[in-house]
């Protein structure tokens, strides 16, 4: 039987060879830190939406090794004294971290894991795994909710997803701003709203297309919606949705509507319209799908498509075109000294030590475009920002409000954030998207959001790059 649960061994192998090592050296205690970051905004947007938090804590929580994870890892030969540490691991770290559905920005760490290297070493394959994709899928939705305007999203794309992914898919689209998923697993394992047509196959499984409506409306009366593009959308789907619909109403009930899926939407979806009003069926909506993104979307409500609710499947749940949010996670402290990796590309030298970061705030109370990360040592407001890598480059932000993103999600261990549901978050996404400007959410050369480091961050940096390479 196929069946999947994520404990110790979901993981890179080298999580788990280099934690035997650190276990066998006698560095089990040795404390370290790591930031997760990403580096590149997907699909040429302006910012990502942070999804997969709770996701990731619910699992640390539990996490450790079954029977069956220890003595595969005895067949991979690992040490015995090793394995026999393995039985009690827990995670028992601390773990800072942005709201989940904060709008986020390159470079900029997001969340931070403090604990023992081996904990702190053995969760990063987990939580890239998670906090990447979701994270991705999140973003990709809240560019169909920002064009989407008051119409209904809902996510028809397990059966095109990357496998399992299809159920943090449907999670991360509903962070980003959708209504609804026909995913039954991620509506019942994550309570959201499912929702649902009906397929080609089923129409022509009758003998006729009225025939299939008629039986469908009569076994769900309250909750049909007519899939009209089987044989000719206007001279027949339509029609038969409207004789069907017009019968249900004789037996005191309303059909939900029809589904568009194939030809021009924008044309079918108004003369649709007019047809389904000329009978006085004003309150059934237009659902329509085929191949939607963001991009067809906003063309469909430029030309006044008379669409109510965007079915969106292959190009939601696989992030196209880019398949993966780049997401890092890096060392920052080892035994108590600020650490970093050096790198040809300037870009990929990472930031030192344990940090903060705030988000610059104007008076109006928007997002000035501007995020400053410095060390946590630090007590006093930073007032210039400098560039993180070109030299001499740097703003002036003392001046404005600057609001802490990291807080203390979980202790030692447990959960101690409040567990918000996932309509509290969707609206905490929503919410502080509308503080963004306008020009950082546009899909042609949005504006570049800057981030910046305090000045000892860079003088902490720029000296163990000397040190190192000394
Ligand atoms: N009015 C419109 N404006 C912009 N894009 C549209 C419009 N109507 C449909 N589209 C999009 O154009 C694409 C049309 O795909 P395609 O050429 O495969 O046509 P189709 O209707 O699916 O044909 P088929 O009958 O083979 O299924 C889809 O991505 C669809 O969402
Ligand atoms: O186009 P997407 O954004 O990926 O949306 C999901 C698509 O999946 C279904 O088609 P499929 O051919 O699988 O089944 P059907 O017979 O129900 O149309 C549905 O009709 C949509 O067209
Ligand atoms: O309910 C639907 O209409 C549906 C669900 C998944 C994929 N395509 C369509």
């Amino acid at each position: 039987m196929l069946s999947f649960s994520i404990s110790g061994s979901y993981t890179d192998l080298y999580e788990i060879t280099m934690s035997e090592t650190y276990f066998m050296e006698g560095r089990k205690d040795d404390t370290a830190c790591f930031d997760y970051f990403f580096r590149k905004v997907p699909n040429k947007g302006g910012y990502v939406v942070f999804a997969g938090l709770q996701d990731v804590l619910n699992i640390l929580t539990d996490l450790h090794f079954t029977d069956d994870d220890l003595s595969f890892l005895r067949e991979l030969k690992f040490n015995s004294s090793f394995i026999e540490y393995l039985k009690r691991f827990q995670f028992r770290g601390n773990v800072y971290s942005c709201m989940e559905g904060e709008i986020i920005f390159p470079n900029c760490p997001i969340l931070r894991v403090e604990g023992n290297i081996i904990e702190a070493q053995l969760v990063e394959t987990l939580l890239l795994n998670i906090l990447n994709f979701e994270s991705l899928i999140a973003t990709k939705a809240s560019r169909m909710r920002y064009v989407a305007g008051n119409r209904l999203l809902s996510d028809f794309g397990l059966r095109r997803a990357q496998g399992m992914g299809g159920i943090l898919a449907a999670r991360g689209a509903i962070i980003g701003g959708f209504e609804s998923t026909s995913n039954v697993y991620a509506a019942q394992l994550y309570r959201l709203p499912a929702a649902g047509t009906m397929a080609h196959s089923f129409i022509e499984s009758y003998d006729s297309e009225l025939e299939a409506f008629r039986a469908f409306a009569k076994a769900r009366p309250d909750d049909c919606i007519f899939l009209v593009d089987t044989y000719d959308t206007l001279k027949s789907g339509v029609p038969n949705a409207i004789t069907v619909a017009k019968e249900m109403e004789s037996n005191g009930h309303r059909a939900g509507g029809i589904r568009l899926d194939s030809g021009d939407l924008a044309y079918l979806s108004k003369v649709a319209r007019n047809e389904l009003d000329e009978a006085g069926l004003h309150y059934m909506k237009i659902v329509a799908s085929n191949q939607l993104d963001e991009y067809v979307i906003k063309s469909l409500t430029e030309q006044g498509a008379q669409i109510d609710i965007f079915g969106v499947g292959t190009r939601l749940v696989t992030g196209q075109p880019d398949a993966a949010l780049d997401g890092v996670y890096k060392l920052s402290m080892a035994s108590g000294k600020p650490r970093l990796k050096l790198s040809e590309t300037l870009e990929k030298i990472t930031l030192p030590g344990i940090k903060h970061t705030y988000r610059v705030i104007t008076s109006d109370g928007l997002f000035f475009g501007a995020d400053v990360v410095t060390l946590t040592e630090e007590q006093q407001k930073t007032d210039i920002m400098y560039h993180p890598f070109e030299a001499g480059k740097s703003l002036v932000i003392g001046n404005f409000q600057q609001e802490p993103l990291l807080q203390k999600v979980m202790e030692k261990g447990k959960i101690i954030s409040q567990s918000y549901s996932l309509k509290d978050i969707a609206g905490y996404a929503k919410r502080r998207l509308l503080l963004l400007p306008t020009e950082y959410k546009r899909f042609e050369n949005p504006h570049l959001y800057k981030v910046g480091v305090s000045k000892k961050l860079l003088a902490l940096r720029d000296q163990l790059k000397d040190d190192y390479k000394k």
